[in-house]
Formats: C-alpha cells, sequence, structure tokens
C-alpha cells in the first residue's frame, strides 16, 4: 500500500460560519421576522468534504480557522470527518444567508473573511503539498481571505500538478482567473463566474459553450459550467453534454455548487464514466436545493435521483 494515492483533501482558504434565516416577504429597510434560523459549517470545501463524506469516500479538509470556528471542528467531528486546519488569529467569518420562502430565493452576505497572515499563509502551503502527495483529488475551493494573493491556487496547481493528481478548481473572479493559467484538471464556473472571467455576458447556451470549449483547449479537461436552474453543460476533449435540471421544490440552494464539485471529485476518485459521474453531480446537487440551509446529499438521495437526470450528448 506504500506510496498508494488514497484520499480526496479539500482546501477551503476561507471556511465561513454559515447562518441561515428563514424569512417571509423580505423587506428591504423594514423590521422583518425571522420564522427560524439554522447555522451549519460553510465554505466550499468544508461543503465538498461532508458530501464526500456521505457518499463513503476517504476525505480529509484542510484550510485557515480562526478561534471563533470551534462550531466548524466540533461539527466536523460529530461527522466523522477529518481536518487539518491552520489555527490563524483572526476570526473566521460569518455568511447570512437570507431565505426568502415566498419568493422562493436565497440572498448571500458573504463576508471577505478574516485577514491572514504570511506565515499562516506558507503553513496552509505546506500543508497542502504534505497531503497532496498522498492524494488522487484535490478540491480548491471558494474565496481567499484577506491577505492571500489571487495567484495563492495557482501556485498551488504549479506546485503540486502531476499526473497522479487530479486537481478541481472552483474559484471565482481573479483566483479563478490566475488558477486557469496552470491548468487544473476540472474547474467548475457558475454562468455568472464564468463571465467574469470572459468580460461579458453570454446570453445562449451555444455562446455558453463556446467560451467553455475556449477554456478546454487551453488544457483543462473537464469544464463543467453549472447553471443554477437551468442545470449545466459539461465539457470535455470528446464530448460536450448539457445536463437537464430536475424540477423539484426549491428550499434553498446554498452548497448546491459544492455538491456538484463533490459529485465529480468522488466519480474521478472512483475511476466512473463520465457520464455517471455527471449524474451523481446533478443529483447530489439537487438533492442539496430540496433542503434549508447549507446542505449535503447523502447516498440514499443520490440512488433515488441518479437515474431521473437527463443527460443530452450535443457535439462532438
Ligand atoms: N433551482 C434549482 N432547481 C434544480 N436544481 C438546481 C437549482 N439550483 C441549482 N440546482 C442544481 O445545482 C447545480 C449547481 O447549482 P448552481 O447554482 O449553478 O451552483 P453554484 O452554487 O456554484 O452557483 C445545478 O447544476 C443543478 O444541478
Ligand atoms: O468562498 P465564497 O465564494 O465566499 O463562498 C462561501 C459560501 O459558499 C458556500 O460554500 C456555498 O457555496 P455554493 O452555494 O456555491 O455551493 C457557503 O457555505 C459559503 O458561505
Amino acid at each position: 500500500m506504500k506510496g498508494m494515492k488514497m484520499m480526496i483533501t479539500t482546501v477551503t482558504a476561507n471556511p465561513a460560519i454559515d447562518r441561515t434565516v428563514i424569512v417571509e416577504n423580505l423587506r428591504l429597510g423594514s423590521v422583518n421576522r425571522v420564522i427560524r434560523s439554522r447555522v451549519d459549517a460553510g465554505g466550499k470545501g468544508i461543503n465538498v468534504a461532508k458530501n464526500l463524506k456521505n457518499l463513503g469516500d476517504e476525505v480529509i479538509t484542510l484550510g485557515f480557522l480562526g478561534p471563533n470556528a470551534q462550531y466548524i471542528i466540533d461539527c466536523l467531528e460529530e461527522e466523522g470527518i477529518k481536518s487539518d486546519f491552520v489555527k490563524i488569529k483572526n476570526d473566521t467569518r460569518t455568511n447570512i444567508k437570507i431565505s426568502d420562502i415566498s419568493r422562493g430565493e436565497v440572498t448571500d452576505l458573504n463576508e471577505y473573511g478574516p485577514e491572514v497572515s504570511e506565515e499562516e499563509i506558507e503553513l496552509l502551503k505546506e500543508s497542502i503539498f504534505r497531503y497532496a502527495e498522498k492524494s488522487k483529488v484535490l478540491v480548491l475551493s471558494g474565496s481567499l481571505p484577506l491577505g492571500v494573493p489571487k495567484t495563492f491556487y495557482k501556485e498551488i496547481i504549479k506546485e503540486v500538478k502531476n499526473k497522479d493528481l487530479k486537481i478541481i478548481l472552483d474559484a471565482d473572479n481573479q483566483a479563478l482567473f490566475y488558477g486557469i493559467e496552470e491548468r487544473p484538471f476540472m474547474i467548475k464556473p457558475n454562468l455568472h463566474e464564468l463571465e467574469d472571467i470572459v468580460g461579458r455576458k453570454l446570453e445562449t447556451l451555444e455562446e455558453i459553450i463556446e467560451e467553455g470549449k475556449k477554456l478546454n483547449k487551453k488544457g483543462i479537461e473537464i469544464v463543467a459550467i453549472s447553471m443554477g436552474k437551468e442545470g449545466s453543460v459539461v465539457i470535455t476533449d470528446d464530448a460536450v453534454f448539457r445536463v437537464k435540471p430536475l424540477k423539484v421544490e426549491v428550499k434553498g440552494t446554498v452548497g448546491a455548487g459544492d455538491a456538484y464539485v463533490a459529485g465529480f471529485a468522488h466519480g474521478i476518485y472512483r475511476g466512473l464514466s463520465l457520464e455517471e459521474t455527471i449524474k451523481i453531480a446533478a443529483a447530489l446537487s439537487t438533492s442539496v436545493v430540496m433542503k434549508e440551509g447549507t446542505g449535503a446529499g447523502t447516498i440514499e438521495e443520490v440512488n433515488a435521483l441518479k437515474d431521473k437526470i437527463e443527460i443530452e450528448r450535443i457535439e462532438r
């Protein structure tokens, strides 16, 4: 077993305590009553790890964690998820999610996150390098807290990239822009993030696919573009797939993108076919939108939804 790559590592540079408040007919500038509220351990890599643990994969999650974030550690321990965070001086952020059940909309108020020092950044980098050696899949997700250079993901990809380690990058803006330059194995921008990096609005599916293909041509093997209630498209060297959304009762969309990424990490880790992987990703993310708060999907939910996912091979 020595030297075998056994695990998936997820990185959350900017974890969050997600506080979801459920309201009816949110009125800005007025007093609103909160019907109920909940707190979840959040942040993209943490959510990916929660889904992967539910699917039975060997996963560890890394990142920065402030002195106020014992709650996150407790949640992860309770779910049996391994973690190895760099403990930092400043507090982890709290992200507020206002879920308006009358309109079926969630409004996210995401903080920038704590200021992180150069020494703390070095510690996380070293830790990622160490775990990458033992990993088959490395998931780099989410925003970067203050003080972390926008080239952070790019530098990591450059250092650890090799044919035995598949890197999934799920970031936005400059962190994604620079990260792409080192050609991770996969990226999963949502439509808005894709528009940000291409610098224009994309009105049609053809335009979206065109831009996805350009990214694939740069050497990114899987470009998955998620489009919320419109489903997703997946572009590889060999094919373009349109993944139809399922019509379900939506209770909260927070964590849907992370579940989608987890589905891919799972499929890649287990060597599943691309079509099976896409179905798992779509099923996991669908199960998350059917839950309040920052949800994660389960094996039972994936099994119940997976075969309902329709995938259309549109070209190549
Ligand atoms: N309203 C919705 N109805 C059904 N499925 C949804 C809905 N919103 C998201 N999803 C599922 O979750 C996936 C990821 O959602 P998306 O909102 O694009 O990600 P992100 O959270 O990264 O913005 C979609 O491709 C789809 O499978
Ligand atoms: O790191 P970012 O981009 O600020 O996003 C953090 C937020 O995104 C989440 O990870 C959810 O992400 P998705 O809805 O894209 O899956 C929350 O848990 C967290 O509050």
